[in-house]
């Protein structure tokens, strides 16, 4: 049975970018890698669903916090028997945000702290009732918000499919989910956490992940 970790952090942290190399120098080293994303664009109805809201669509589904969280929860909860599938199958799953994404963006919106009750509405719907794995570790990519919003204004000028939506362009919203993140993490919520900083190396935490399995 494999292990499961899942990389948190803002929109624009390089969390894309730094699971991409983390698993290409795991893999350089035999072992079985398997990586996923959420939301899964482009897969699943309910993540098209929330990108369509995040950018004006479905009416008032964006202005409903646990609406949204539903959304992106019944993403994962379509996922569930894939990823448990991934971990009967390799050493290490690696995914791009998970349940504490829900969590974290929720209770910024609603201006509540990691110890609040949306947390554990989420911990509730998508470790109990979605029954979805638990993740072994979670890592945050604790890069400033704005080293963020630069990256993520860089990368919509590169690439016009990755126009800014509503949580992206909330900069108040995106510091309000990295506080969370923090006592997320300094809290040790569902799982054990790490915290990274923005200069990690991805070479030297794939040692570190490859040695902790
Ligand atoms: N360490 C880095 N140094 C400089 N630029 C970076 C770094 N990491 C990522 N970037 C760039 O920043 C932008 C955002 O990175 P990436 O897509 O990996 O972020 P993300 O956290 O996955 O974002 P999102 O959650 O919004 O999808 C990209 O254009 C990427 O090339
Ligand atoms: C998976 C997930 C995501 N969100 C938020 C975080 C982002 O602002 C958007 C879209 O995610 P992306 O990585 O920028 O494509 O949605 C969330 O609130 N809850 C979740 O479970």
């Amino acid at each position: 049975m494999g292990i499961l970790i899942a990389l948190e952090g803002l929109d624009g942290a390089g969390k894309r970018t730094l699971v991409d190399k983390v698993v290409a120098a795991l893999t350089a080293s035999g072992l079985r890698v398997a990586v996923g994303a959420f939301p899964r664009y482009g897969e699943s109805l309910h993540a098209d669903v929330a990108a369509e809201a995040l950018k004006g669509g479905h009416g008032d589904l964006a202005d409903s916090v646990y609406g949204m969280g539903l959304v992106f929860a019944l993403d994962r909860g379509g996922y569930a028997d894939e990823l448990r599938k991934l971990l009967s199958d390799n050493d290490i799953v690696i995914l791009d945000r998970y349940l504490a994404s829900n969590a974290a963006y929720g209770a910024a919106r609603l201006r509540q702290h990691a110890d609040g009750e949306y947390t554990q509405w989420v911990r509730e719907l998508e470790l109990g009732r979605l029954g979805l794995p638990a993740p072994d570790l979670q890592m945050l990519l604790d890069v400033p918000v704005e080293l963020a919003r630069e990256r993520a204004k860089a990368r919509e000028a590169q690439d016009a499919t990755r126009e800014l939506d509503a949580y992206e362009r909330d900069g108040d919203l995106q510091s309000r989910t990295g506080e969370v993140y923090r006592e997320l993490a300094s809290t040790n919520w569902v799982s054990r956490w790490r915290v990274l900083s923005p200069d990690v190396d991805p070479a030297a935490l794939a040692a570190d992940l490859a040695e902790w399995k």
